[in-house]
């Protein structure tokens, strides 16, 4: 069995404030390897911020142990780890005038010192690290003058440039569009295979990461923390650890999350795709039976109705409220 980054043995850690201790995770165990990328999910508050600080060494085990490379991480002194682990953190704050090489050479400083002086290694470092990000033409640009998803890319640079064997990214992709959360997350399992680097991503996104994860990690209030093949978690059902209460559920079939209305029975004829928009339009307009059956075509699209044509479905369902009213 290949040997893991990241080992997490019965780990339990909280915060203490005085004499007061609040205990968040607890007796947890996890490996994170090499060459593949994990996505941390779970609801609001649960821990996975606070696991990342374990991971980090920024939090002290109240028992059990983290690992990383076979030593327990308490142990690395801090130059140390900086070398062997690098972290992206939504960083709300970054100098608008630096640009972005200037930004991925920071990631060299566990190796230059705080001069910051690069050698040869360290330039190629950067080099490799812009490239292997897509951002090479951004070298010479100002953070205060790009857009956020390449301010994201130029973050994850730095991580690489730090040339850690393990790579922590804390949500990533908050606040980037649809198109730019994929493309963030296509690019970090790329690296975890290419560069052969066990990469942690903490995300909310479980539709992206079931599209690009290797592997799963579920925590959820109360209960062990989850690992496993994405794809054994929805077949197995312990996906819907995800989603507690009884308002929602993971569609295995459509592969998202879907809340659970009673579904209103309407008599469709037409290809599956169309039916299924059209049945989710007249739920959402509260539309409860239908006196005779609907047919609905593509290519061109028209619903049929009581013989009348519509040619969309907001002009269908807008001709049925009229009618209700
Ligand atoms: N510095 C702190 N001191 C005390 N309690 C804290 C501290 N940081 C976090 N907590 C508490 O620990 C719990 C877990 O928080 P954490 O940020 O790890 O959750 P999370 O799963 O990352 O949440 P989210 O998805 O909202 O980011 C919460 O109840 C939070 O209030």
């Amino acid at each position: 069995m290949e040997k893991a980054a990241v080992i997490g043995k019965n780990l339990t850690v909280g915060y203490s404030k005085q004499k007061e201790k609040k205990e968040i995770l607890h007796d947890l165990n996890f490996a994170l390897f090499s060459g593949e990328m994990t996505c941390l999910l779970g609801p609001n508050g649960v821990g996975k911020s606070t696991l990342v600080k374990a991971i980090l060494g920024q939090l002290k085990p109240w028992s059990g142990s983290i690992f990383l490379n076979s030593k327990e991480i308490g142990s690395y002194a801090n130059e140390e780890l900086a070398k062997e682990l690098s972290v992206v953190l939504t960083e709300p704050f970054l100098p608008g005038n630096m640009t972005v090489g200037q930004l991925v050479a920071m990631g060299r400083i566990p190796h230059t010192g705080w001069t910051g002086k690069l050698n040869v290694e360290d330039v190629k470092a950067v080099e490799n690290a812009l490239e292997a990000t897509k951002i090479t033409y951004l070298k010479d640009e100002r953070l205060g003058e790009i857009s956020d998803g390449q301010r994201q890319k130029a973050m994850i640079a730095r991580a690489l440039a730090q040339d850690g064997k393990v790579m922590v990214l804390d949500e990533p992709t908050a606040h980037l569009d649809l198109v730019n959360r994929f493309e963030i997350m296509r690019l970090l399992h790329e690296i975890s295979r290419k560069q052969l680097k066990a990469i942690l991503v903490v995300t909310h996104d479980l539709e992206i990461a079931l599209e690009t994860a290797d592997k799963f990690w579920l925590l959820n209030c109360g209960s062990p923390l989850i690992s496993g093949l994405p794809e054994d978690l929805v077949i197995s059902g312990q996906i819907n650890q995800l989603l507690p209460g009884k308002q929602f559920h993971f569609n295995v079939e459509r592969g998202r999350i879907e809340s659970i209305v009673p579904e209103v029975k309407f008599d469709i004829t037409g290809p599956n795709e169309l039916a299924q928009w059209l049945r989710k339009a007249l739920q959402k307009a509260g539309i409860q039976a239908l006196d005779s059956s609907i047919q609905v075509v593509g290519d061109p699209f028209s619903i049929e109705y009581l013989g009348q044509f519509y040619k969309s479905v907001g002009e269908f369902v807008e001709s049925l409220k009229s009618k209700d009213c």
